[in-house]
């Protein structure tokens, strides 16, 4: 199990601060929820953490080190908002998640979902076991994600917005991620299948046990997923806590103005 810790984050878009001087850590294991109105900076945040966003000063630290790569690979993954967008519409979904995996088939490192079938002994598997251990593999991560492994032929024009999700959440298992950052991941699909991928998602961090960065305007899914929240208000963080504290006992106007927009959370607070 592994922990994300950001350390005076700051972020600027030419001269406007989207991130400012952000610390917060994910303790290993645990999902914190990433909060705040529109604008605030929690993708900006999310994207920073992957360098994809233009990190001014700051540190991001796994597990104390900083980028502590692996195999040339990073230790977290993002999965967006648009599964749409998230798949090379021209690769099937098992060449997909093919590509995420490290080095063909499974080194047993990581998360512990490896195979174990690869050429430890030094000797080079010849391609076509190579190849079938890696299809192997592809179908355990379209499992573990409630696909049917006989979609890895179809592109992702051929699925639906909550199966393109399941893929996009495959491949970035399959990378085994130490962190995990999911940055509004229900937002863009049906309201019919956001409680299936939720449920999904909570079930498979508790399975592998990655750190997660849950960014969310939900705050009842925030309440459902999150070990604890951190409130973002134009880029500063101005409150972080436990789950239930954060939300029954706000102690920041900025969370006491996030609550009282959902009529339910408002109630509870009302009653506690
Ligand atoms: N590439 C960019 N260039 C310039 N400004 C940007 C860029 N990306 C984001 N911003 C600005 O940075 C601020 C934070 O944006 P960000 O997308 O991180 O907010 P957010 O909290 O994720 O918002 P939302 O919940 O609406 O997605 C906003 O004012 C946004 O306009």
């Amino acid at each position: 199990m592994s922990s994300l810790e950001l350390r005076g984050i700051t972020v600027r878009y030419g001269r406007f601060t989207a991130v400012d001087n952000v610390d917060l850590l994910v303790p290993e294991g645990t999902v914190t929820g990433l909060v705040g109105g529109s604008g605030s900076g929690k993708s900006t945040l999310g994207k920073a953490v992957v360098g994809l966003a233009p990190k001014q000063s700051g540190q991001v630290l796994i597990d104390g080190r900083e980028d502590p790569r692996r195999r040339g690979r990073s230790p977290v993954q993002l999965v967006f908002q648009n599964p749409y967008a998230s798949l090379d519409p021209r690769m099937t979904v098992g060449a997909s998640v093919a590509e995420a995996l490290s080095g063909g088939s499974g080194n047993g490192s990581g998360n512990g979902t490896g195979t174990g079938s690869g050429a430890r002994s030094g000797r080079r598997a010849p391609a076509r076991e190579r190849r079938a251990a890696r299809d192997a593999e592809v179908a355990r991560y379209l499992e573990l994600v409630g696909m049917d492994p006989a979609r890895a032929a179809l592109t992702p024009d051929a699925l639906s917005g909550g199966q393109r999700q399941r893929v996009a959440l495959a491949r970035a298992l399959a990378a085994r991620p130490a962190v995990l950052i999911a940055d509004e991941i229900t937002s863009a699909l049906d309201v019919s299948v956001q409680g299936a991928v939720l449920n999904l998602l909570r079930r498979l961090q508790r399975e592998l046990g990655f750190a997660m960065l849950f960014i969310s305007h939900n705050l009842a899914v925030v309440r459902y997923l999150c070990d604890q929240v951190a409130v973002l208000d134009g880029g500063h963080l101005v409150e972080c806590g436990p789950t239930d504290r954060v939300l029954d006992h706000p102690e920041h106007p900025t969370t006491r103005n996030l609550i009282s927009c959902v009529p339910d959370l408002a109630l509870a607070e009302e009653a506690s």
